[in-house]
């Protein structure tokens, strides 16, 4: 289990004076100005929750998870896992953590798989009989043989994200912490690292916080998901309940072969934007009101469609509508 209470980080800033002597003042008195990266968050996570920890860049997550595996230590406020202080009892708690960075692997890039699992099982203590029968469990999860005597640096990038989460599995932890897993890959590779991640969280009975920049990783793998802007938690709850919160059209771009005029009519099921009287119009729409194909269909009732492009709501207009 996984408590925050009223957790709260800030950083000391280097003073912006143009004079040496006002900057080491301001240092050697404390009185740098402070930027506040995580304000008052509490949560408590129970045991075999799948959830999402989202927000745009600079929101506070990575400081977050700092703290909750002990990284960094909290300005004020408590984090517990199990019971156990992250920053305290540092030792302890790691060997309840897993983590995987999507955009740094913690494997040894020049060392077959293989001899990064070996490393990684001596310094969790784990003996060897343990590491066979944990590393056969994640051959099976993962189908690690395919790449297991290739060195990291050689791997595709869906094999690389399979062997650290077999890294991160090794010493049988019972929270995993998930920090854009599918970063970079492609849709294939998302599809099948979601899947792993869903049977991980299923089938292990793991604690999974995950972050992501991908709305299609939250929907399909979490069954609750937090909201954090400027350092702030700004919506606790199920994804169903975000999804009706959010509510945003889908955005079409056609081009017709000759100018249009097309009345805004509710009857359409779509709103008329930008360029209309043109060749180029911008159409809005619900996603899951009406289906692309079927606005496209309506829209050629005023004249022939030469392209198209659909476009998602911008995810951080998605996380303003949130508030
Ligand atoms: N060591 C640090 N010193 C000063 N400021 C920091 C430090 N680490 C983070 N910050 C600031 O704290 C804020 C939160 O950063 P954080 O990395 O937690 O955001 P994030 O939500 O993880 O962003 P991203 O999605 O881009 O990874 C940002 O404004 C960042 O500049």
């Amino acid at each position: 289990m996984i408590e925050v209470n009223h957790l709260h980080k800030s950083f000391r800033m280097p003073s912006k004076d143009k004079s040496r002597w006002k900057r080491l003042k301001a240092w050697a008195t404390g009185r740098e100005p402070a930027k506040d990266a995580v304000r008052d968050i509490s949560f408590t996570i129970t045991k075999g929750e799948f959830v999402g920890y989202i927000g745009p860049n600079g929101a506070g997550k990575s400081t977050t998870i700092k703290m909750l595996t002990g990284i960094l230590h909290p300005t004020s406020g408590e984090v517990l896992i199990d019971g156990l202080s992250p920053h305290k009892e540092r030792r302890k708690v790691v060997r309840r953590l897993g983590v995987v960075f999507g955009q740094r692997s913690q494997l040894w890039w020049d060392l077959p798989v293989r001899d990064s699992f070996d490393i990684l099982a001596a310094m969790y203590r784990t003996d060897e009989q343990h590491k066979k029968r944990m590393l056969a469990e994640l051959d099976d999860l993962l189908t690690l043989h395919e790449f297991m005597d290739t060195p990291v640096r050689k791997l595709s990038l869906g094999q690389r994200m399979r062997a650290d989460l077999a890294a991160a599995m090794l010493h049988e932890p019972d929270i995993l912490f998930l920090d854009e897993p599918t970063i970079g890959l492609d849709v294939v590779a998302k599809r099948n690292i979601r899947k792993l991640l869903a049977s991980v969280n299923r089938e292990f009975g793991k604690t999974v916080l995950l972050t992501t920049h991908d709305m299609d990783d939250i929907e399909e793998l979490c069954s609750r998901v937090m909201v954090i802007n400027h350092g702030a938690l700004a919506y606790d709850g199920t994804t169903q309940e975000l999804r009706e919160r959010i509510g945003l059209p889908t955005i079409l771009r056609v081009t017709f072969r000759e100018s249009v005029a097309v009345p805004d009519n509710a009857q359409h099921g779509f709103s008329v934007g930008d360029g209309n009287g043109g060749t180029e119009l911008t159409v809005h729409f619900n996603r899951h009101e009406m289906q692309a194909m079927e606005v496209l269909r309506r829209l050629e009732q005023f004249g022939a469609v030469v392209d198209m492009h659909m476009e998602e709501p911008d995810f951080e207009d998605v996380i303003h509508k949130v508030y």
